[in-house]
């Protein structure tokens, strides 16, 4: 079985970024390329990764007018990735166009909403000027994509069993803020360990640092799916 651990791949420069990844095999676990390195590295580097046969997660959260998300999702999808994703703040008429964009495409990447940045807490949230809870808030914006047609969304791992309650077995729950036992949780506010996101029920889990800045990447990863 291929693995649910995606690695955030959050390096400055394509070097770095490939002297991290040559030791790692396809089986172990699916790649994420965000701002960082996309800027740093381009789409060349993302058409490398799919061509050593990485499963590639471009995370690049497009939230923009609905023909411009739709557009940008369009040229994503023709980088060979296998998953994309966008803001569910951008609204349902923002996702349908982004999901009716990859219609066309043989095999389409997996199309996901960010719901509430696991960075983010209660008092973060309000600050934006939503009063909910971020689990019901979560809650919201998952049932909005799922109507729009997504595949699953982005969301901390503290939701998970909410949202499988409410949405089901086969909507992709993907989670940031996934913290082995004893790593420093950095800017993530809703974490969980990887034993604990299992048992909530996600899909994937998302890891950078604890991993990237790990002394011996490689056995962290195996303690990590292991733990999956
Ligand atoms: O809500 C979100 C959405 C995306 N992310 C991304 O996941 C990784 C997490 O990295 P860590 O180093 O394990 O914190 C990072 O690329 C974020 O951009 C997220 O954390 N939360």
């Amino acid at each position: 079985m291929s693995s649910r651990l995606i690695i955030a791949l959050d390096f400055p420069t394509a070097e770095q970024a490939l002297a991290f990844v040559k030791p790692l095999d396809p089986q172990q676990c699916k790649l994420k390329v965000g701002f960082e390195l996309f800027v740093a590295a381009g789409p060349d580097f993302v058409r490398a990764l799919v061509q050593q046969g990485f499963a590639v997660f471009l995370d690049l959260k497009f939230h923009d007018i609905p023909n411009t998300v739709a557009s940008a999702c369009k040229a994503a999808a023709q980088l060979g990735v296998w998953m994309i994703n966008v803001h569910a703040s951008g609204g349902a008429k923002m996702m349908q166009a982004a999901q009716q964009a990859l219609q066309g495409f043989e095999n389409p990447p997996k199309l996901i909403a960010v719901t509430v940045l696991t960075s983010m807490d209660k008092a973060q949230l309000s600050g934006t000027g939503v009063n909910a809870d971020p689990d019901q808030q979560v809650l919201h914006l998952a049932r909005l994509a799922a109507d729009s047609g997504l595949d699953g969304v982005v969301c901390s791992a503290q939701e998970a069993g909410l949202l499988r309650k409410a949405l089901g077995d086969d909507f992709l729950l993907v989670t940031p803020g996934i913290r082995p036992e004893g790593s420093d949780q950095g800017d993530q506010s809703r974490v969980m360990t990887p034993a604990q996101a299992r048992d909530a029920g996600v899909s994937y889990v998302v890891v950078g640092r604890p991993i990237t800045q790990a002394a011996d990447p490689l056995a962290v990863i195996a303690q990590i799916n292991a733990a999956l």
